[in-house]
């Protein structure tokens, strides 16, 4: 599958090049290329177990690939990628601002706390520890770490997930605010989040 313009074009922000992974003898995915530019966004879907986070993970990094490449956008990936996916863990006595502060230092960022927090609602929150969060909250608070930054790209694994209406427009606007900063990759079968994009990349195994 090829996404997004020309294949050559130096302006790409993300590159995959004949990508696969396997675990064990097994493939999960196998000979994606496909190219992201500025502004494109594509959505990954697939049935239960498909590899849509194991693509995402790969895309990230977290997983090494078993071939193929994946370029990623120039600079320092702590400030080009963000991921928000739910088996990423936060720490439990950690309060909300703590994360974002925490996460600002380690990325080397300005923390952006107040904008935030007041984006994803949880400044009534912010000093709850992370450990006393909902589902939906916690869901919130990574939105909030993954494009702290303003990631080149962003990669969201089932955002939705947990999340009441306006958390849902919360992630409508973070789609729509990615188009101008970069690009967007998704993995969900909520078929409104599929709407948030133009491009679509089916798993099958
Ligand atoms: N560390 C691992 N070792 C071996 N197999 C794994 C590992 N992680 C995932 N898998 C397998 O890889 C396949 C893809 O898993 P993955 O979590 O990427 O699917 P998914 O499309 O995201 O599923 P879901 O829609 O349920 O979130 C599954 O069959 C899973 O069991």
């Amino acid at each position: 599958m090829e996404a997004g313009a020309t294949m050559g074009h130096n302006l790409h922000v993300l590159r995959v090049d004949r990508l696969g992974k396997r675990y064990g003898d097994r493939w999960i995915f196998r000979g994606l290329s496909f190219q992201l530019n500025l502004g494109d966004r594509l959505v990954i879907v697939g049935r239960n177990g498909a590899g849509k986070s194991t693509l995402l993970r790969t895309l990230a990094g977290l997983l090494s690939p078993s071939e193929g490449k994946v370029d990623l956008p120039e600079g320092d990936p702590r400030l080009t990628l963000g991921l928000s996916a739910l088996e990423q863990a936060l720490y439990p006595q950690l309060t909300v601002e703590e994360h974002l502060k925490l996460a600002a230092d380690l990325r080397g960022c300005p923390p952006r706390s107040e904008e935030l927090l007041d984006q994803i609602g949880l400044t009534y929150a912010r000093r709850y520890p992370a450990g006393q969060l909902s589902t939906g909250m916690k869901a919130r608070l990574k939105l909030a770490i993954a494009t702290q930054a303003h990631p080149k790209l962003l990669l969201l694994d089932e955002p939705g997930a947990g999340l009441d209406e306006e958390g849902r427009a919360l992630v409508k606007q973070i789609a729509d605010e990615q188009r101008g900063r970069g690009c967007l990759v998704m993995a969900t079968n909520d078929p409104s989040e599929r709407r948030l994009a133009e491009l679509e990349l089916e798993l099958a195994n």
